[in-house]
C-alpha cells in the first residue's frame, strides 16, 4: 500500500457519505489517523465501536485540531455553523472541503470562516443511497462515481490537486466548474428528481379511492423506484431545496410546462406526441447504460442489494 496522502483527516458527520469516506480511506491506505465528530452520542459511540475513525471527539473543534484535510459531510444547512466552530481550530495549510449537494449556498455560508493560510475546495460527490447513518456506508460507494469540485478563483493549485487526487483514490473521475453552474446540473439530475418522487408517493398515499394497502400491496416497478427515492434523508433533502431554490424553481418552472404538454396530449389522444417523446427518452437511458457497459461498477448496484431506476 502507497504512502497515506495526508496523515490526519477529520470528518465532521459521521452519517452515509462520512462513513463511506472512512472505509474507502482505510481500503486505500489514504489517512495516517481518521478522527471524527458527529453531534448525537449514540453516532459517536458507533463509530468508534465499529472501527470507522480511529478517534471521536465530542466537538467538531477537538476533531479538526491539526488535521491536514478536514471534510464536513453534515447537512448542507449546518455547514456554515460549522465551519465558525472550527474556525479557531484549523491547523494553517490545512485543506478544508465538504459534500454538500448544494455549493452556491454552502460557499455563500462556510467562506466567510475560514482563515487565512486554510484552502476552501468544496466538492461533492454524485454518489449516494437513501439510506443514512453512520452504518450505511460502504468503501465502494464511490467506484466509477463523479466528484465535482467547485475551487474558488485564486484557489491554491496544490491544494486543489491534492484534494483531486484524494477523491480519484477513492475511485471516482473528478470534475471542475463553478458553484452557479453545479447548482443548475444537480437541480435537474438530482434535486428535482427527488422533488418529483416526493411527490408522487405523498400523492399516491393521499389517494381517498385507493387505500394505502393497496398502494403498498401492488406497488410494480416504476412506482417502488419512486418510494426508494422518496425515503431519502429527510433533513438532507429539507436543507437541499431551502438552499438550491433558485436553481430548483427555474428547472420546476421548465418540468411544469413540458408536463402541461403531456396531459394536453393525453386528453387530446395525440399518440404522436406521447410516442416521440418516448422514443427520444427511452435512446437517452440506452445512452447511459452504454456508457457504463464497460465499467466494472455497472452491477454495483445490484451487489448492494439496490436497483437502477427502471429495473424490477
Ligand atoms: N445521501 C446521499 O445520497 C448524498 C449526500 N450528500 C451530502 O452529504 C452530506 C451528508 O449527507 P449524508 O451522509 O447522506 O447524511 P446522514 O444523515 O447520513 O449524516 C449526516 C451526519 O451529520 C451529522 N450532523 C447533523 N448536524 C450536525 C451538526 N450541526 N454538527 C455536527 N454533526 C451534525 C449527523 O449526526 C450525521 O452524523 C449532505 O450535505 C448531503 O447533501 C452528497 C452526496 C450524496
Ligand atoms: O440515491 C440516489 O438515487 C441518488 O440520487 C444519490 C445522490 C443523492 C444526493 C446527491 O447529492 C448525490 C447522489
Amino acid at each position: 500500500m502507497s504512502e497515506p496522502l495526508f496523515a490526519r483527516v477529520a470528518l465532521i458527520g459521521l452519517g452515509l457519505i462520512g462513513s463511506s469516506l472512512c472505509h474507502a480511506m482505510r481500503r486505500e491506505g489514504l489517512a495516517g489517523h481518521i478522527a471524527g465528530h458527529a453531534r448525537s452520542g449514540r453516532t459517536r459511540e458507533t463509530a468508534i465501536g465499529i472501527g470507522l475513525v480511529d478517534s471521536i471527539h465530542e466537538t467538531a473543534a477537538e476533531a479538526v485540531r491539526d488535521a491536514d484535510l478536514v471534510v464536513l459531510c453534515v447537512p448542507v444547512g449546518v455547514c456554515g455553523v460549522v465551519a465558525e466552530e472550527i474556525a479557531g481550530a484549523l491547523k494553517p495549510g490545512a485543506i478544508l472541503t465538504d459534500v454538500g449537494s448544494v455549493k452556491g449556498a454552502v460557499v455563500r455560508d462556510v467562506a466567510p470562516h475560514v482563515p487565512d493560510g486554510v484552502h476552501f475546495v468544496p466538492g461533492h460527490p454524485i454518489a449516494g443511497t437513501e439510506q443514512s447513518g453512520p452504518e450505511s456506508g460502504f468503501a465502494e460507494l464511490f467506484d466509477e462515481r463523479w466528484c465535482i469540485l467547485t475551487p474558488p478563483p485564486g484557489a491554491d493549485e496544490e491544494a486543489v490537486a491534492r484534494l483531486e487526487a484524494f477523491w480519484q483514490r477513492c475511485g471516482s473521475s473528478v470534475e471542475r466548474m463553478t458553484p452557479e453552474h453545479h447548482d443548475l446540473v444537480l437541480a435537474i439530475v438530482s434535486h428535482v428528481p427527488h422533488l418529483i418522487a416526493y411527490n408522487i408517493v405523498g400523492t399516491a398515499s393521499d389517494l381517498e379511492t385507493v387505500t394505502q394497502s393497496e398502494v403498498i400491496k401492488f406497488s410494480a416497478g416504476g412506482f417502488r423506484d419512486f418510494t426508494r427515492i422518496a425515503a431519502s434523508d429527510p433533513t438532507m433533502w429539507r436543507d437541499v431545496f431551502l438552499l438550491n431554490r433558485d436553481a430548483v424553481l427555474e428547472t420546476l418552472g421548465r418540468f411544469s410546462e413540458d408536463l402541461a404538454a403531456l396531459q394536453r396530449a393525453v386528453r387530446w389522444g395525440d399518440g404522436d406526441t406521447l410516442f416521440n417523446l418516448f422514443t427520444r427518452t427511452r435512446a437517452i437511458r440506452r445512452g447511459i447504460i452504454e456508457a457504463h457497459q464497460d465499467a466494472p461498477a455497472a452491477d454495483f448496484g445490484r451487489r448492494h442489494g439496490k436497483q437502477e431506476p427502471g429495473e424490477s
